[in-house]
């Protein structure tokens, strides 16, 4: 049984160009509440830029990108802010604080930044820990005193602490060894199994798509080529997405 249920997300006509160079070329997409899609698409087909559009970090130039029918390419109002709040965002780099200690790095967003009960906020920090595969003394590291890998990880902590409903994975499993890798998938497809949240990864690698997908879509030069059900990613019978999945360059 899910303990609630994740948003939607639907992506119509959106469009970006920088300059004269069109990157996003009339995306839709769909994501239906409690799914988890997987992006696929190759250097530069403007997968970031879309997720960015998502995140309301990049203006697009056109169309409409709804969360629980909420356009939030509309101007911010008390309506998207909120809609903006049940998300949460694992992003490449981990891009955490290096200047205060792996716990409040956590549960920075739940406090926003006020010292408010350390000891619980403590509590709560070494619970996602526990859940990425981290041990509790890690909570009092900086994170500059770990490696990568585990950076990656407390990222994913931070990510999950506040519970969201609708949650993005930027190259999840980028830079982690495969048993690593392995708890981050098994992580996220928990999240969408279990918990009933809504799951958008973006990934080159296809072992973890497999992991963590219900739906992939492929971007190719802006546009949505492909979509369907990940069991149906290698018998798509589509040219470009065959190429991809392979490793092809002919
Ligand atoms: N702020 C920007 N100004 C100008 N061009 C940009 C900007 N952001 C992205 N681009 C261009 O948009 C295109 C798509 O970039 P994007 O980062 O979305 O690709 P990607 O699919 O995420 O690639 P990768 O898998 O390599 O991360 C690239 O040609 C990039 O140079």
């Amino acid at each position: 049984m899910t303990e609630r249920h994740g948003s939607s997300l639907e992506i119509a006509g959106l469009r970006k160009s920088f300059d004269d160079k069109i990157v996003l070329d009339g995306v839709n997409l769909g994501v239906r509440p409690g799914e988890s899609l997987v992006i696929i698409g190759g250097s530069g087909a403007g997968k970031s830029v879309l997720l960015k559009c998502i995140l309301g970090l990049i203006q697009p130039d056109s169309g409409t990108i709804l969360i629980d029918g909420v356009d939030m390419t509309d101007q911010r109002s008390d309506r998207t802010d909120a809609v903006r709040e049940r998300i949460g965002m694992l992003f490449q780099g981990g891009a955490l604080f290096d200047s205060m200690p792996v716990w409040r790095n956590i549960t920075f967003a739940l406090t926003q930044g006020r010292a408010r009960d350390s000891k619980k906020m403590h509590a709560l920090a070494i619970e996602m820990l526990e859940k990425v595969g981290l041990e509790p003394r890690v909570a009092d590291l900086r994170p500059a005193e770990i490696s990568g890998g585990m950076q990656k990880r407390v990222a994913l902590a931070r990510a999950i602490a506040a519970n969201p409903d609708l949650i993005f994975f930027d190259e999840p499993t980028t830079g982690l060894d495969p048993i690593r890798a392995n708890t981050i998938n098994q992580l996220i497809r928990g999240l969408v199994t279990d918990l009933g949240c809504t799951a958008v990864t973006i990934t080159h690698d296809m072992a973890s798509a497999h992991h963590i997908a219900d739906q992939v879509a492929m971007l190719h030069e802006g546009r949505i080529v492909w979509a369907g059900p990940v069991d149906q990613l290698d018998k798509s019978g589509n040219e470009l997405v065959d190429r991809f999945i392979h490793g092809r360059t002919d």
